[in-house]
C-alpha cells in the first residue's frame, strides 16, 4: 500500500506528477490526454497547476522520439519505455528545453518523483545532457510508425511540413456568428481572415478575454474544421448534424440559416453543444442517441456527418494522437465510419447533399469511404467542390473532394488535415 505523504510536497511537484499520470495515461492505456485530464489532475486545485501539468505532458508527447533520443544518448544501458525514470527525464527535458525552466528548477521539481527509487540515475542523466548543453533538433521526428504510415499515404515531404507543424504552437481560429463581421474583428482581434467568417487571431488575452467571446459573436474553430459546414452553404430548409458535439459546425449550420437538428450520442458533450447555442444565441433541436439507431420523422434538406475518427489530423493541438493510435484502432474507426455513412444516407432527401468528412490524416477514413460508398448507393455522386469555396492555398482533389494536409496554408500558421466529401442524392 502507498504510504501517506506526511507533509506537503514542494511548490511545483503535484503539477510534475499530474503531467506523470497523464503520460502514462496516453502511452500505457491508450487515453486521449485531454479525457485522462481530470483524473491526472484531481489533487490541482488551482487552474494554472492543471494548466502546467497539461502542456508539461503535451510538449513530451510533441518531442517525445527527439526526447528518447537524448535519454538514450546519456544512458549505458537503455532505458525500457515504459520506466518511470523515462517518464520524469522527459519531464524534466521538457522544461528546461522547450519551456525554459531553469535547470535546477527543471530538476528539483521531478526528483521527488522518483523518492526511493533511481533519483541518482535521473539526476546523473539530466546533469549529463546539460552539461554538454544538449538541444532538440530544430525539425522534431515523428514516431517511427506514424512517418511510415504517412510516408506510404502522402510522400516524404509531407513527414518534413508535419514535423514543421509540431515544433510551433497552432494558431487559433474562430469562426463568426455573422460573416459581414469578418473585417472588423479582424482588426479588433488583431488577427487576419483567410475567409469571410473567418478569423485568424493575433496574440492577446485568453480567448474567453478577447472582444466578442462572451457575447456569443464567434467560437473557436480550425479554418479545416470549418470547410464541412461551409460547403453546405446557406439554408432555409432542415439540416441534420449527425456526430454532432460539442457543435462547432452545428452553431455553422444555424448561423447559416438552416433549422438544425444536433444529433450525439455523448450526453456530456452534448452538454458542452447546449452552452455553446446558449453563448451564441443560435438555436439547435438536441438529440442525445446512436446515429446506428436513430429514425428522422422525414429526410432532411441536408445531413453532415463528421464522423467519429482516429483524430490525426489534429495532433499539432492532440500530440497524444501521434502515440496512441494504432492501425487496429483506425481499422475499427473505418469501419465505422461506413456503417455512419451508410446511415446517414437514408435522411438525405433526393436532390439533397450529404458531407462526409474526418479529421484523420489515415486515406481508410477518407478517401477509401467513398467508392465503396457510391458503389452501394447508385443514388449518390460526388458534388464537387469548386476553388472559390476553398482558401487560397487549398484545392479540390480531381475527384471533387477536399484533402487538407499539414504544409498547406503553412506560412499563415497552417491547418488540421481534414477529409471533406459532398455528395448529392441524386434519385
Ligand atoms: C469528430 S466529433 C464531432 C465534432 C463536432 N461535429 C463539432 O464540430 O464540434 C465526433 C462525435 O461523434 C460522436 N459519436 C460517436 N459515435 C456516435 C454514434 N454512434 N452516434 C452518434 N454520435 C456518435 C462522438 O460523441 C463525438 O462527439
Amino acid at each position: 500500500m502507498a504510504r501517506p505523504r506526511l507533509s506537503p510536497e514542494p511548490p511545483g511537484v503535484p503539477a510534475r506528477r499530474a503531467a506523470l499520470k497523464l503520460l502514462d495515461a496516453v502511452l500505457r492505456r491508450g487515453q486521449a490526454l485531454e479525457a485522462a485530464l481530470d483524473s491526472a489532475a484531481k489533487e490541482l486545485t488551482k487552474r494554472e497547476d492543471r494548466a502546467l501539468a497539461h502542456a508539461l505532458a503535451a510538449n513530451v508527447l510533441r518531442r517525445l522520439p527527439d526526447l528518447d533520443a537524448l535519454i538514450d544518448s546519456a544512458t549505458q544501458r537503455r532505458l525500457p519505455d515504459d520506466a518511470k525514470a523515462r517518464s520524469v527525464l522527459r519531464i524534466a527535458l521538457a522544461q528546461a528545453l522547450l519551456m525554459d525552466t531553469p535547470p535546477h528548477a527543471a530538476i528539483s521539481t521531478v526528483l521527488p518523483l522518483v523518492d526511493g527509487g533511481p533519483r541518482k540515475l535521473v539526476h546523473g542523466v539530466f546533469g549529463t545532457l546539460m552539461r554538454k548543453q544538449a538541444s532538440l533538433p530544430v525539425h522534431p521526428s515523428l514516431p517511427d510508425a506514424v512517418a511510415a504510415r504517412w510516408r506510404d499515404a502522402w510522400g516524404g515531404p509531407m513527414l518534413t511540413r508535419a514535423a514543421r507543424a509540431i515544433a510551433d504552437q497552432p494558431p487559433i481560429d474562430i469562426s463568426l456568428r455573422d460573416f459581414g463581421e469578418t473585417d472588423r474583428l479582424a482588426e479588433a482581434l488583431g488577427g487576419s481572415s483567410l475567409l469571410p467568417g473567418h478569423v485568424r487571431l493575433g496574440d492577446g488575452p485568453p480567448v474567453p478575454q478577447r472582444e466578442g467571446f462572451v457575447e456569443g459573436r464567434w467560437w473557436v474553430q480550425d479554418i479545416a474544421a470549418s470547410l464541412p459546414a461551409r460547403l453546405l452553404g446557406g439554408g432555409l430548409g432542415r439540416a441534420l448534424d449527425l456526430c454532432a458535439a460539442p457543435g462547432g459546425k452545428t452553431l455553422q449550420l444555424a448561423a447559416a440559416g438552416w433549422d438544425v437538428t444536433a444529433l450525439d450520442i455523448s450526453e456530456s458533450r452534448l452538454g458542452r453543444l447546449g452552452e455553446n447555442c446558449q453563448r451564441t444565441g443560435l438555436a439547435a433541436r438536441i438529440i442525445a442517441a446512436d446515429a446506428l439507431e436513430w429514425r428522422p420523422d422525414a429526410p432532411f434538406d441536408v445531413v453532415l456527418l463528421d464522423a467519429p475518427c482516429s483524430a490525426t489530423g489534429i495532433f499539432r493541438r492532440h500530440p497524444d494522437v501521434l502515440h496512441r493510435v494504432h492501425p487496429r484502432l483506425i481499422a475499427d474507426m473505418a469501419e465505422l465510419q461506413s456503417r455512419l455513412l451508410v446511415r446517414a444516407a437514408d435522411w438525405v432527401r433526393p436532390g439533397g447533399l450529404l458531407v462526409y468528412a474526418t479529421c484523420s490524416l489515415e486515406p481508410a477514413e477518407g478517401e477509401a469511404q467513398i467508392d465503396p460508398f457510391l458503389a452501394s448507393r447508385g443514388d449518390f455522386a460526388i458534388d464537387s467542390v469548386l476553388a472559390d469555396e476553398l482558401p487560397d492555398g487549398v484545392y479540390a482533389h480531381q475527384r471533387g473532394w477536399v484533402r487538407t494536409l499539414p504544409g498547406m496554408l503553412e506560412e499563415a500558421g497552417g491547418m488540421d488535415g481534414f477529409f471533406v466529401c459532398r455528395m448529392m442524392r441524386t434519385g
